[in-house]
């Protein structure tokens, strides 16, 4: 244990404390622009660093530093950056750390990955230091974050920058008690939080205060600015001081005048470190893009995730629905790694959980875009999987940014529609150097038939699951502001439900409307659009990208029946052999002529209009050699007990049906004995009720076979002098006919 500090050590520490401020206050004094003196001059700035300021000229003394170590910062800072072995600045600390010191407002803007957190949470952390604040002090700094994940990360930065100083600091995030962080929160120095939680305090939290606010940080600026924060920031801001210093970080950042008015900064340094760079994107990210049908997407994922075992993947996925259902599907399918899900309506703890336990070797995490921006995941991300579009341009840049982090490398694969591919000229725009590149059709191994029979053996919560993903997919579309393109008049409906496994396509009342009128284009799912250019193909994606066996170069050994057009029917129709044919909803006559050779067992399923539904025609038609061994004994054993299960009910079925005949016989013999006079009030029953009279439930008060009251059994028995179940069917016929006979003689 540590003796406990004399008072006169303590009065050392504190005067050298003191000097310490003095010093470093000086010295922010004599780096004012006006102040004509730079006593601590550095190497001049290094050209591969653009740095601009917004309207003025360029002010940066230390510019040229390079490592921490040089910069005018707290011993106890230098100490912690050390300890967490921070030694060299990336090119954003080097270019804003200076001006950040000096306590300029900040719009920061550098590739994901490189360093923005420590840019602004050290000088942050240096204000409150130099300003001697204490927990009297109340709130000196608050840094916003979009996301809870986000700040939880940031959180965790602070906590190691911060480590010898003496602040307070908490996380107000939702998904918390909030009533146990009103005891608190008025003696908190430094808040991380996100906007909503943050703008709750200042409603409800009594004696809330942030009139002495320092330090403000919009992290992940851009999106914080956005429409979707709009109100929530605005009433945050009408309740900070104008007087302080404002830091805006982002990948993608805004230099909206409006949003700089909206937070009153005073002539910003913008320092785009990246701007001139030849990419957007990390050096050592590798793109690529892939054409593929709606209704292929889950097959080209499914077969990525079985060609990428070993590795850490991060999937994205449009919506919340899309990425239960498809976590839930595929967990069911035991792919042969594991499996995680994230999205927004997690529980809390849920939620810090998988983004703290994604950090295993092999692992595939399913997400929404709430991992998109910002997180920086303990172990390296091996692939950035976009199942579906991005929205914009600075969407992809944050999702593929979860990989390829601080001097790692990385890899991304986007799936595009074939309507989507102007994405890829956007992207290429933006200086985003991407690669097309195709799925190999032999190399595919469909899932869309297993998810079908996974539908029907597990209902709940499957068939839900695969209806809302279907749903909220299809409206996520509708929705998108981009028209040229997003066009959800576009989207084979049908074949996308089908290849969820819904029996049925879920009636999306907009999108039917809009669909209707249009006629679905037969597009190849995987072919490549005329448009790309040929030298953008990515000829040798499995060395350089290893993207996997499924991805390859166009030919090789057909599947017959994934791709079971033939040359001439192919030709007639314009499509290409080897292509696979969409899981389209064929008119009755083809479908009853497929049920002909359905092998036993398998059930046709039609809806109202007489259609059938096509994952289970899909599941009869899918080549078993495309599935993995374990798939494809799973379908067998699946298949092997439905049959026997369908043989049982088979069976009982003929028997009943066989019962019932005898007795509908039976019984309209003796109605022509008795030569109508006998009022029947079963039959009567039935004409009454326009049902046939064996599907009709049969009235109690006129059985007494099987019946569960013991009365009537009774009754039934003194009547009749039998029961059903002390007579074989054919005795009770005799019985019945010698009644027959005794009441006609
Ligand atoms: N100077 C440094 N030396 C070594 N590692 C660093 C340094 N600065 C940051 N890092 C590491 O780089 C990684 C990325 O940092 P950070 O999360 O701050 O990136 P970012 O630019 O904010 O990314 P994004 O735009 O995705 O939010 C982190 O793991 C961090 O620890």
């Amino acid at each position: 244990m540590r003796k406990p500090k004399s008072k006169s050590s303590r009065k050392q520490k504190d005067l050298s404390e003191l000097q310490e401020i003095e010093l470093l206050n000086s010295w922010i004094e004599s780096q004012k622009p006006d102040c004509g003196s730079n006593p601590m001059s550095l190497p001049a700035l290094p050209s591969d660093v653009p740095v601009g300021r917004l309207g003025g000229t360029l002010f940066s003394p230390y510019a040229g530093a390079t490592r921490f170590e040089q910069l005018p910062v707290s011993k106890k800072t230098k100490d912690a950056l050390r300890q967490c072995k921070y030694v060299e600045m990336t090119d954003i600390q080097r270019a804003s750390l200076p001006h950040a010191l000096c306590g300029r407002d900040i719009l920061g803007a550098a590739k994901t990955g490189s360093g923005k957190t420590l840019a602004f949470v050290i000088p942050l952390v240096e204000k409150l230091y130099r300003e001697r604040w204490g927990p009297q002090d109340g709130v000196g700094s608050i840094i916003i974050s979009p996301t809870r994940e986000i700040a939880d990360q940031t959180f965790d930065v602070l906590k190691f920058v911060g480590r010898h100083h003496n602040f307070s600091a908490g996380l107000l995030i939702g998904g918390r008690k909030v009533e146990e962080e009103k005891e608190h929160v008025n003696d908190l120095n430094i808040l991380v939080c996100t906007p909503g939680r943050l703008l709750q305090h200042m409603d409800e939290t009594p004696n809330f205060d942030c009139s002495q606010l320092q330090v403000l940080v919009l992290d992940e600026a851009d999106r914080i600015l956005d429409v979707g924060f709009k109100d929530t920031l605005n009433a945050i801001i009408s309740q900070l001081p104008k007087k302080r210093q404002t830091f805006l970080f982002s990948a993608t950042q805004t230099k909206s005048v409006k949003d700089l008015a909206r937070l009153s900064l005073k002539d910003p340094e913008y320092l785009s470190v990246h701007e001139k760079a030849v990419t957007a994107t990390p050096t050592l990210l590798q793109q690529a893009a892939v054409i593929v049908s709606l209704d292929k997407k889950l097959d080209v994922l499914w077969s990525f995730i079985k060609t990428h075992l070993n590795y850490r993947i991060l999937v994205f996925l449009s919506t919340r629905k899309q990425v239960k259902f498809v976590y839930e599907a595929f967990k069911k399918l035991r792919p042969g790694i594991p499996l995680k899900c994230l999205h927004g309506k997690m529980k809390q703890e849920g939620r810090m959980g998988t983004y703290s336990q994604f950090s295993e070797k092999r692992c595939v995490l399913f997400s929404t875009d709430v991992a998109s921006r910002g997180l920086d995941f303990n172990k390296a991300v091996d692939w950035v999987v976009q199942v579906d579009c991005p929205d914009d341009v600075a969407s992809y840049i944050h999702r593929v940014g979860r990989t390829a982090r601080y001097q790692s490398k990385g890899q991304s694969l986007l799936f595009l529609l074939p309507s989507e591919v102007k994405m890829l000229e956007k992207l290429k725009e933006a200086k985003i150097p991407i690669k097309s590149t195709q799925a190999n059709p032999d190399k595919l191994q469909p899932v869309s038939g297993l998810l079908a029979s996974l539908l029907v053996k597990y209902p709940d919560p499957l068939l839900g699951l695969a209806k809302r993903a279907f749903i909220t997919y299809v409206k996520s579309i509708q929705k998108q502001k981009d028209r040229e393109i997003f066009d959800v008049t576009n989207l084979p409906i049908e074949e996308f439900s089908a290849s969820l496994g819904l029996p049925i396509t879920p009636k999306i009342r907009f999108a039917n409307q809009k669909i209707k009128s249009k006629k679905v284009p037969e597009l190849s799912p995987l072919v490549e659009p005329e448009s790309w250019d040929k030298e953008d193909r990515l000829e040798l994606p499995k060395e350089e990208l290893d993207i996997g066996d499924f991805m390859e170069e166009e030919g090789g050994e057909e599947d017959a029946l994934v791709r079971n057009a033939t040359a001439n029917e192919a030709e007639g129709e314009g499509r290409k052999i080897g292509d696979i044919i969409p899981a389209t909803r064929v008119s009755k006559k083809k479908k009853l002529k497929i049920n002909i050779h359905r092998p036993v067992g398998t059930r046709v399923v039609f809806d109202e209009e007489g259609n059938t539904l096509p994952p289970l025609a899909r599941l009869a038609d899918i080549n078993n050699s495309g599935l993995p061994d374990e798939i494809h004994d799973m379908k067998n054993e699946y298949y092997k007990k439905l049959r026997e299960d369908m043989k049982v009910v088979d069976k009982e079925d003929k028997v009943l049906d066989r019962q019932r005949r005898r007795e509908k016989r039976l019984k309209h013999k003796m109605k022509l004995k008795r030569g109508n006079t006998e009022e029947d009030s079963e039959d009567n029953l039935s004409d009454s009720e326009g049902e046939p009279a064996e599907d009709r439930p049969r009235k109690k008060s006129k059985i007494y076979f099987g019946s569960d009251d013991e009365g009537e059994r009774e009754e039934g028995k003194k009547k009749l002098g039998f029961t059903a179940d002390s007579m074989s069917l054919e005795e009770q016929e005799a019985l019945a006919l010698k009644l027959l006979n005794s009441m006609h003689s």
